[in-house]
């Protein structure tokens, strides 16, 4: 079986994209493992699908690069309006997006056909998500141990959990160390997004993320906007304000109700990859 992917970035965080309104009836979860690898396969941190949707326009499914299902990609988000618009899915340069975490709406910012950025309303975070159990009443800080250190962490959901730790020194700090226990300790049983933050002005973060089933990424959009509305919610920054990451800015506004996020996406390449029979569901 030939599978036609296209290959688009955001930021850096970059994503198979799969058109399955017809639905191919696939181990996505299985086929996301072995094509994201970045040696023996297509390499992309997730795979994402385009299916029919009852509640939108159509429906965005993203994988992780270790096959677990997430409810919401930023990222990917703002590459499905632009895949949409212009492979001709549709005109409208405003679109509604069904995920699992609830319909987006993303407005396109449209050049002689060219879309140049893509404006997300991401809704509303949740603290205390149901998605974290956390054990501090009244409260979205919870403090955890590990690595022999004690960490505040401000737990918050934006559809797909997050955990938001507040650093000194990003560049110096054990990411790739502290990233993979936090993700996995046990008080998270969906496991968890880490964003370790640095305040840069009343208007600026910069932030690396180490993802939930993928490892630190250039870019994570659910993890820019959990960081930067805990960060408004400690007085850090004011409610519009740019979040530095790895892979370059993303524009973020935290009303004190929903967040929106306007960044870049692009495509890369298109290709066709033979699959064999063991992916096909029975
Ligand atoms: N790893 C995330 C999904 C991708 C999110 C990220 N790539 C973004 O841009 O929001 C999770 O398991 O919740």
């Amino acid at each position: 079986m030939i599978l036609e992917f296209t290959k688009m970035h955001g930021l850096g965080n970059d994503f198979i994209i799969i058109d399955n309104l017809e639905d191919k009836r696939l181990n996505w979860s299985k086929l996301a493992e072995n094509l994201c690898q970045r040696n023996t396969g297509i390499g992309a941190d997730g795979l994402v699908l385009v299916n029919p949707s009852h509640n939108g326009d159509y429906k965005m499914v993203i994988y992780n690069s270790d096959g677990s299902l997430a409810q919401m990609c930023g990222n990917a988000i703002r590459c499905f309006g632009k895949y949409l618009y212009e492979k001709g899915y549709t005109k409208e340069e405003k679109l509604s997006i069904d995920t699992d975490s609830g319909v987006k709406i993303l407005y396109l910012t449209v050049d002689n056909g060219v879309v140049q950025s893509v404006k997300v309303d991401m809704g509303s975070p949740i603290f205390q998500p149901e998605l974290i159990p956390v054990n501090a009443p009244n409260s979205a800080d919870i403090k955890i141990q590990v690595a022999q250190r004690e960490l505040t962490i401000t737990a918050i959901s934006m559809g797909n959990p997050h955990a938001v730790i507040f650093v000194e020194d990003l560049k110096n700090y054990p990411v790739n160390e502290l990233g993979p226990l936090i993700e996995n300790h046990p008080l998270f049983p969906q496991k968890i997004n880490v964003e370790f933050v640095q305040i840069k002005d009343d208007q600026t973060l910069a932030i690396r993320v180490w993802e939930r089933g993928v490892g630190e990424t250039q870019a994570c959009g659910t993890g820019a906007c959990a960081a930067f509305v805990a960060s408004v919610l400690k007085g850090k920054v004011k409610f519009h304000g740019e979040v530095h990451l790895l892979g370059g800015i993303l524009t973020i506004t935290y009303d004190g109700n929903k967040v929106y996020k306007e960044g870049p996406a692009a495509f890369v390449f298109e290709g066709k990859v033979e699959i064999d029979s063991s992916y096909k569901l029975i």
